[in-house]
């Protein structure tokens, strides 16, 4: 569904994403991991078009490059970090911006689009909500609602830069436990970035490890949350144990003296 093939991007004239290469196959939910300052938000968003970047990416086989904004669009969503919501807007407006691709130029929302509204916003369960202004709702509350305009414009591969970094654990599991549901149901593809190694190593089927714009490492969780990549990439002292297959990272306190 994704081929990223050495992709590079600079910023400030600085390379901060160096030659990465990634692949995402239908279905499959890859995150990438890494310190901050990684490059991991800014491949996310070489991803969806919003930078320049040399090297290659395709999308369902079709390269990035020649899309319309339209087309890629309607192929990649994402869910940003810290998204912009334009003052007052209600919820049941700010979800059908996610399907401004569909709607012809100049033309309005028809019957279709705010049929998949309603049928997002039922999946998501934000119906108490929808007349509900954004800023009035809570952190959790609001993350759904991002999530859910990103659904609502029906593409196929879904773009998450860290979608559950302001929820407790409870809500990140909700909202996570959500889009693994509709990955079952609906075939969506989902390449998310994540600083929560353990929930990282839980949901993702693949981990790319980022450092310092380059690829550190590619597998499974197992293969990839070793103590001797955390100490290496992250300066991290973490002892990883192993629960039913999956990685559990215990942290190490440096005690004085
Ligand atoms: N517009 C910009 N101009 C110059 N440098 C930038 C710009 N945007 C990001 N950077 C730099 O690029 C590097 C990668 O940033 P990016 O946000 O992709 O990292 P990240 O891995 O997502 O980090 P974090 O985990 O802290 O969110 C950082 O060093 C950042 O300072």
């Amino acid at each position: 569904m994704l081929n990223a093939d050495a992709v590079s991007v600079e910023l400030g004239g600085r390379t901060v994403v160096d030659k990465v290469s990634v692949t995402v196959a239908p279905g499959e939910w890859v995150t990438v991991i890494g310190p901050n300052g990684a490059g991991k938000s800014t491949l996310l968003r070489a991803v969806a078009g919003l930078l320049p970047y040399a090297g290659d990416i395709t999308v369902a086989g079709r390269p990035l490059a020649a899309m319309r904004p339209r087309e890629r669009a309607r192929r990649v969503a994402m869910v940003h970090q810290q998204p912009v919501v334009p003052p007052g807007m209600t919820v049941y407006d700010y979800v059908l911006l996610g399907r401004t691709p569909h709607v012809p130029p100049l033309g309005r929302e028809g019957a279709a689009d705010h049929a998949a509204v309603a049928e997002v916003v039922d999946t998501l369960d934000l119906g108490a909500f929808a007349d509900r202004r954004l800023d009035t709702l809570s952190g959790g509350e609001r993350q759904r609602v991002f999530l859910a305009r990103a659904l609502a414009q029906g593409a196929e591969l879904l773009l998450l830069d860290e979608p559950t970094t302001a929820l407790d654990i409870g809500h990140q599991q909700e909202v996570l436990d959500l889009v693994d549901r509709l990955r079952a149901e609906a075939g969506l593809t989902v390449l998310s970035t994540m600083h929560d190694l353990a929930i990282a190593g839980e949901y993702a089927d693949r981990l790319v490890l980022l450092a310092a714009g380059r690829l550190a490492a590619d597998g499974t969780p197992r293969e990839v949350l070793t103590e001797a990549n955390l100490a290496e990439y992250y300066r991290a002292r973490v002892r990883v144990l192993h629960v039913d297959g999956i990685p559990v990272l215990v942290p190490v306190r440096r005690r004085p003296g």
